[in-house]
């Protein structure tokens, strides 16, 4: 029987799965997230959707010289609270072996997306997905800059998968077992639409937000920018230093004070330090850290007066059947009105391809092109151009198609916020390559009268829609095997059954098997920190374990208690690939175990999965960029 799909209607409101539900639900935390309701309502402020003084976050010059844009809040935020609604997880896979000239700073193109990415380890668990990961996070996780003194916010522990498909937090369901062969859009977007940041300390209205980007980032960034970046150790030296400087000295003794700076040896601290006396009472006033970045609390007139808003949008299930997360309006716009502004990073479409190695007859090795990394659905492109764009305000990935153009509601222009490069636009081609730098940005606007809960749609373009088209007519054909994985019991039927029960030595499971795509994987301290190449892990339970695949060798009863000891073999992957086998003993009482999916049995990597970047309408890509036939 022919599958018909409903798409595009806006009547049903369908799940991903394809069942329709009654209403599109605001009160539903994943479909309409009123940060912004509960933010104001700490601030004491009434909320109202159509005020344009009730945003919350706006892109803004950053206080730090020479950072571009940053990201601020316009009312305070009490520590530890959830900051912007959540946000997509894109991984990369394996971008090392398919791109080997992402980190080249000699190659003439660009580089510039490894300075956004985040390792997938602690946050994705995206090793278990791919042998080696690497992770794109919207919103605040690409746009708030670091400096490591005033550090206020940060990626909340784990990415989530999205719990009305799976029923947990667990991060490791294999999806494909949920999907029917009437699920086209398996595999062409992603599952971790619940990135959440959170605040680390209480923040003030008006001030920028900064993440930490690891306490090895100022080694690149330091020969990028060609000055000094001083730790908070630095900044807490510093700040010691003028407190003695003040009592040994007084607060105005030049003389001394120059002297002071010239005899401190360590580039770091010197840079901590204000540079003129003249300064030293505030500094000491302030804290070093705050001086340095004096304006990182602004006032909200002046955010509203020179920043975009950036929280008029959310993500929650799409209307649209198969097309997975949306975003909707969390106000009104009128026709013409900004929705959002957001930086682009740029990339070369060369880089996202996928690669094979296939061995010829005579022992060497060609790699042949296989697909596209899922972050190509995500960009924006011309076909004729090798240029694609990557959107990094919050929620802006969200954002899908309207296969009748008619419902579309918003468009993509360059934006006029003062702060796009325009001058860009005119640079030739390869000059914009070898540009290790954002400074494009796009504007979403409203081509229509917009109501707050509505979904946002643009028009990806005449190409894409016919790609999508056949892939729905070929999509059968591609999916042979999809009814095999139906009906296999997932991890989550799995991480629920008794942990004793199920744990099988290598010799138990030779009788009786795992499913084909489940392993086990086992909690591990890093080398360094174990002693001798056998030992009892105590309490690994440290707040982030890294789980790495095992097999359990043999097991015997723990003496003297009714626990078991197991006897695993543990495999270490070095981030440069080494794979190191360790044998470790587990106490039975200590969670140690899981069962993972093996990497590459999720959607996305699965044959005949949809890619194609979004269309830009003609006219915005200009025609000096046009370099493909
Ligand atoms: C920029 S992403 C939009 C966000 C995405 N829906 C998500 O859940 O993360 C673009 C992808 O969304 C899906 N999509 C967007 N519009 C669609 C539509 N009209 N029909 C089916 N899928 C759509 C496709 O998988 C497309 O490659």
């Amino acid at each position: 029987e022919p599958i018909t799909y409903s798409r595009g209607d806006k009547n049903a409101y369908l799940t991903a799965r394809g069942e329709a539900v009654d209403s599109l639900d605001l009160a539903n935390p994943l479909q309409y997230k009123t940060i912004r309701a509960q933010l104001l309502a700490q601030n004491n402020k009434s909320f109202n959707y159509n005020d344009p003084i009730t945003c919350t976050t706006y892109l803004a010059p950053s206080s730090i010289p020479n950072a571009g844009l940053g990201l601020y809040t316009s009312v305070s935020i009490p520590a530890e609270s959830q900051l912007s609604s959540p946000q997509v997880g894109i991984l990369l896979q394996d971008p090392d072996f398919h791109n080997p000239s992402r980190n080249d700073n000699n190659a003439n193109t660009f580089n510039l997306l490894s300075n956004y990415v985040w390792s997938a380890t602690p946050l994705t668990y995206g090793e278990h997905e791919v042998q080696h990961g690497e992770s794109v996070c919207s919103g605040i996780g690409m746009m708030a800059n670091c400096h490591y003194g005033l550090i206020n916010v940060e990626i909340d522990s784990k990415w989530k998968n999205r719990p009305e498909l799976d029923g947990t937090d667990s991060h490791s369901v294999m999806f494909s077992t949920h999907l029917t062969l009437e699920d086209v859009g398996r595999g062409s977007y992603s599952w971790h639409s619940n990135v959440q940041y959170k605040s680390l300390k209480g923040l003030e209205a008006g001030e920028e937000m900064f993440l930490s980007y690891g306490p090895q980032w100022y080694n690149n960034a330091e020969k990028e920018f060609g000055g000094y970046i001083p730790s908070k150790e630095h900044y807490e030296e510093a700040d010691e230093m003028l407190t003695r400087f003040v009592e040994e000295f007084g607060k105005d003794n030049v003389v001394a004070y120059e002297k002071m700076i010239r005899y401190t040896q360590d580039k770091r601290l010197k840079t901590a330090l204000p540079d003129r006396v003249e300064d030293v009472e505030k500094a000491i006033k302030v804290g070093t850290a705050r001086f340095s970045a004096i304006d990182s609390i602004r006032t909200p007139d002046w955010l509203q007066e020179n920043g975009r808003c950036l929280d008029n949008l959310v993500g929650g299930t799409s209307t649209i059947a198969q097309a997975g997360q949306g975003a909707f309006a969390t106000k009104s716009i009128t026709k013409g009105q900004v929705i959002s502004t957001t930086p682009v990073v740029t990339l070369d479409r060369e880089h996202l391809k996928l690669f094979k190695e296939i061995q010829r007859k005579d022992g060497t090795v060609r790699r042949k092109h296989v697909g596209h990394q899922l972050l190509l659905n995500y960009c924006y492109g011309h076909p004729k151009s090798s240029l694609i764009f990557f959107p990094t305000s919050p929620s802006v990935s969200f954002i899908n198609h309207a296969a009748d153009r008619s419902k579309a509601n918003a468009e993509i222009k360059w934006s006029d916020f003062s702060y796009h490069k325009s001058e860009w636009i005119n640079a030739p081609l390869a000059e914009i390559k070898k540009l290790q730098k954002t400074g494009l940005l796009f504007d979403i606007v409203a081509t229509k009268e917009i109501e707050r809960g509505d979904e946002i749609l643009l028009y990806y373009g005449q190409e894409w829609e016919e790609k999508w088209t056949s892939h729905i007519a070929n999509w059968e054909s591609s999916q042979k095997n999809l009814t095999d994985t139906l009906d296999v019991d997932t991890i989550v039927d799995f991480n629920s059954i008794e942990k004793d029960e199920m744990i099988k030595t290598i010799d138990e499971l030779e009788e009786e098997p795992l499913p084909e795509h489940i392993m086990t994987r086992c909690g591990f301290a890093l080398p360094g920190d174990m002693k001798g190449d056998e030992t009892v892990i105590k309490g690994y339970s440290a707040e982030d374990p890294i789980f790495v695949p095992c097999e359990f060798l043999d097991v015997e009863p723990l003496e003297g208690t009714d626990r078991y000891l197991y006897r695993a073999k543990v495999e270490h992957r070095s981030p440069q690939g080494d794979v190191t086998l360790y044998s470790v003993k587990y106490d039975s009482s200590q969670n140690f175990m899981r069962y993972t999916d093996k990497p590459y049995v999720r959607d996305y990597y699965s044959k005949g999965a949809f890619r194609d970047e979004i269309g830009l309408s003609e006219g915005i890509m200009p025609d000096h960029w046009l370099d493909l036939k």
